[in-house]
């Protein structure tokens, strides 16, 4: 299982599971200071960044494909740290039912209701079918010391997650010519040669971590006391 942390300045409905058997906490001020910076130079938040997940992934861990939910501000910065990795976003199925029979009317209907939806504890909400090879699924490498932020359609009516795998395909990472570093990595680790852009498929060889920064919108102040 990955490994986390939770920092809230606020007290939220979802987190009272995990209050009590992970470690949540006050946002301290090192994190602050950088979530305030994001904050700043993107001008994407209405209000300071209360949330922030701290999660640890061994190469071989990710997170199941789904959406962060309603309770939260539609925006999302991911800050990674360590080991590279890919992260996919597959269209919500309601968006791909929809794109097969409607091309045209593709936002007017709703998404399903948070409600049909489960909770990973972490006030995502899981889904697992995704089909990753659908055309219109994208995915980004996740360089160390980047910061990836998401919004509008990405976040309602697609789905992220990184694949619980050692090896990470690159056909479909749209930034991967960006990602100068990987060339610098072992040659183990783009597998078949030298040259990342005749291969296909990174290994991840080293522990991740990520920080997840977001805003909750509602609060429940007085739910319980830390
Ligand atoms: O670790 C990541 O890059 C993604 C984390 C995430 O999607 C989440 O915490 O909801
Ligand atoms: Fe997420």
């Amino acid at each position: 299982m990955r490994a986390f942390i939770h920092y809230t300045q606020v007290h939220i409905k979802f987190s009272i599971k995990l209050s009590f058997t992970a470690c949540t906490a006050a946002v301290p001020s090192w994190l602050t200071r950088i979530t305030d910076r994001i904050c700043q130079w993107t001008g994407l938040f209405p209000s300071a960044i209360n949330h922030v997940l701290i999660n640890e992934y061994h190469p071989n861990q990710g997170i199941m494909p789904h959406q962060d939910g309603p309770a939260y501000y539609p925006v999302v910065a991911i800050i990674s740290l360590a080991s590279p990795v890919v992260i996919n976003f597959t269209p919500h199925q309601k968006l791909k039912e929809q794109q097969d029979t409607d091309p045209q009317d593709l936002l007017a209907h709703e998404l399903p209701s948070p409600a049909e939806t489960e909770n990973n504890g972490s006030g995502s909400q899981e889904r697992g079918a995704t089909n990753e090879s659908d055309p219109s699924s994208s995915s980004l490498m996740l360089m160390p010391c980047s910061l990836l932020i998401f919004k509008d359609q990405a976040y309602t009516d697609y789905l992220h997650g990184i694949q619980d795998s050692e090896l990470h395909n690159l056909d479909k990472v749209e930034n991967v010519s960006q990602c100068q570093e990987l060339k610098h990595l072992h040659s183990d680790s783009i597998l078949g040669g030298m040259s990342m852009e005749e291969h296909d498929t990174f290994r991840r060889s080293a522990t991740r971590v990520s920080l997840t920064c977001r805003l909750v919108l509602k609060v429940h102040k007085k739910l319980f006391k830390i």
